[in-house]
């Protein structure tokens, strides 16, 4: 085929090449997964040179403005672009990360490969230890890293593989900043069995900080979670909440504030707001309890497990609501009820979470705490209330919730909303919770394809008839708060 002469043909090969010089030199700093589009404008502009065709040369040209259109007004492939680019970057930035740290560990001497990975807080740091070299070398090079790369701290991690040392730098503050994005265990395949560990929050380090729902050797688990008002103890609540109900597990709420736990009312099989319905709740459990642990006599099993049936978890969301309730008789009623499920309900595969805005003594009586496992303590103002939810926090030096700094910001949120030291699982830990609002919980457990519970027919006529040794759960507000009014008519359908 004979080439075109004419000067249009000689601008236009002339613009074609100028593109495929800069695209070449480009190519030479481009990662092999992004060359494909410049692969293709290199055959698009050899074949304009060889058959003078015009069209192809215009859409060498016009391509790269085509794609740019394509990519700022039509949102799937912006989306696309950006995951692309945050990918690229982040490949990027442990690039250059993993060889500053090369290069200061060679001026020390220690000539070790080092990988990077980077979290919402700052990076793990894996140092492979050189031949010859030791960790102590290693360690004692940390703190020129941590100059030399900018971090607030950088400790050594507590998971070391055999010839590596791990390091966490953090380039973020904990106390300061909230964690963005949504919570691991609502993001889209999240799955779990209901015996798995939940990742709830971030500790200082960086590092994923897990719960779990229940453990095969020891069965359910018993968390205290307390703070002051607005501290964010909903945070581990949620998520925990979240975890056990797409897990399968059978979810009984206690919800007397009606405010944080509202969002799980379609999944919870049980719900309770009102003092006397929350205290028959806690009795038909105690009831569901001594059902199990007969069962497990009857085959020599000391502990449930999950093929013996799914773990329940009973939400408390304020203790107060029973422990101090106004009624004498409803007080020890519930307090009988509390006591009983924190003494027993660990090997009968039901999980507690019971949590207080004022953990004082008279909350949480010490016949019950004693019994709790997991400790989580949000902001609170006194070193005595310290105690309470962690004994000895506010004398061991370990750090206690009384420490956790924090004030209003303008939108009257406290800064260290969801801030806390764990307790009970491991060596003590200050970590910052990720958040789900309520209104966010019925989209992500309808997006995870979870039905809600099919109450049955009685729950409406529970809530006309309620008797103390009933399995009833009550629903709401619709009941009075003080005494439910009793009807002598039988339930329909009873
Ligand atoms: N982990 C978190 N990260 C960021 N913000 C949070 C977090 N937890 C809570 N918040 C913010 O703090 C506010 C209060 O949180 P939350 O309702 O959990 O507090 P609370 O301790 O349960 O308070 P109360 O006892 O009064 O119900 C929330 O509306 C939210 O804006």
């Amino acid at each position: 085929m004979t080439e075109t002469n004419t000067p249009a043909g000689d601008a236009g090969t002339a613009a074609v090449l100028a593109v495929l010089a800069w695209r070449l030199l480009r190519l030479v700093f481009t990662p092999f997964h992004r060359r494909v589009w410049v692969y293709a404008c290199l055959v698009l502009g050899m074949a304009e040179r060889a058959h003078g065709a015009g069209v192809l040369g215009a859409t060498a040209l016009a391509s790269p403005l085509a794609w740019w259109l394509l990519r700022t007004s039509w949102a799937p492939a912006s989306a696309w672009y950006a995951a692309r680019e945050t990918e690229h970057r982040a490949g990027r930035y442990s690039r250059e990360r993993s060889q500053a740290a090369r290069a200061v560990l060679a001026h020390l001497n220690l000539d070790a490969e080092v990988v990077v990975a980077s979290f919402p807080f700052g990076d793990e740091l894996t140092v492979r230890i050189p031949h010859g070299g030791t960790r102590a070398q290693v360690l004692n090079a940390a703190p020129a890293l941590r100059e030399a790369l900018g971090y607030l701290t950088l400790n050594a991690a507590d998971d070391d593989a055999p010839g590596v040392v791990k390091l966490n730098g953090v380039t973020r503050d904990l106390l300061s900043d909230p964690l963005e994005g949504p919570a691991p265990v609502a993001a889209d395949g999240w799955e779990a069995a209901a015996g798995s560990w939940v990742t709830v929050a971030l500790d200082r380090n960086g590092k994923d900080v897990e719960l779990p729902l229940f453990l095969p050797a020891a069965g359910g688990l018993r968390y205290l979670i307390a703070g002051a008002s607005g501290s964010g103890k909903s945070s581990c609540q949620t998520q925990l909440t979240v975890a056990a109900i797409r897990s399968g597990a059978r979810v009984w709420l206690a919800d007397p504030k009606q405010t944080e736990m509202a969002g799980f009312r379609p999944w919870a099989e049980r719900y309770a707001t009102t003092p006397d319905g929350i205290v028959e709740m806690l009795e038909a459990l105690c009831v569901e309890m001594r059902a199990r642990q007969g069962a497990l006599a009857g085959q020599f099993q000391s502990c449930w497990t999950l093929a013996d049936g799914p773990v329940v978890l009973l939400v408390v969301d304020e203790l107060s609501a029973v422990t101090m309730c106004g009624d004498k008789k409803l007080k020890e009623r519930g307090l009988r009820a509390l006591e009983d499920l924190a003494a027993r309900s660990r090997s009968a595969g039901i999980t507690l979470i019971l949590t207080t805005q004022q953990p004082t003594t008279d909350v949480i009586p010490s016949v019950i705490r004693s019994n709790l496992d997991i400790r989580i303590g949000h902001r609170v103002m006194t070193a005595t209330v310290s105690d309470v939810i962690i004994p000895g926090s506010a004398r061991d030096g370990l750090g206690a919730p009384h420490d956790i700094p924090g004030s209003y910001d303008r939108s009257g949120r406290l800064t260290c909303a969801g801030v806390f030291y764990l307790d009970g699982m491991g060596p003590r830990t200050l970590a910052r919770a990720w958040y789900i609002p309520q209104a966010e919980v019925p989209d992500i457990l309808t997006g995870a394809g979870v039905l809600p519970v099919v109450r049955p027919a009685q729950e409406a006529s529970r809530d006309r008839a309620p008797s103390p040794t009933s399995s009833a759960g009550e629903p709401d507000a619709a009941r009075p708060e003080r005494r439910p009014r009793r009807r002598r008519t039988p339930a329909p359908g009873a």
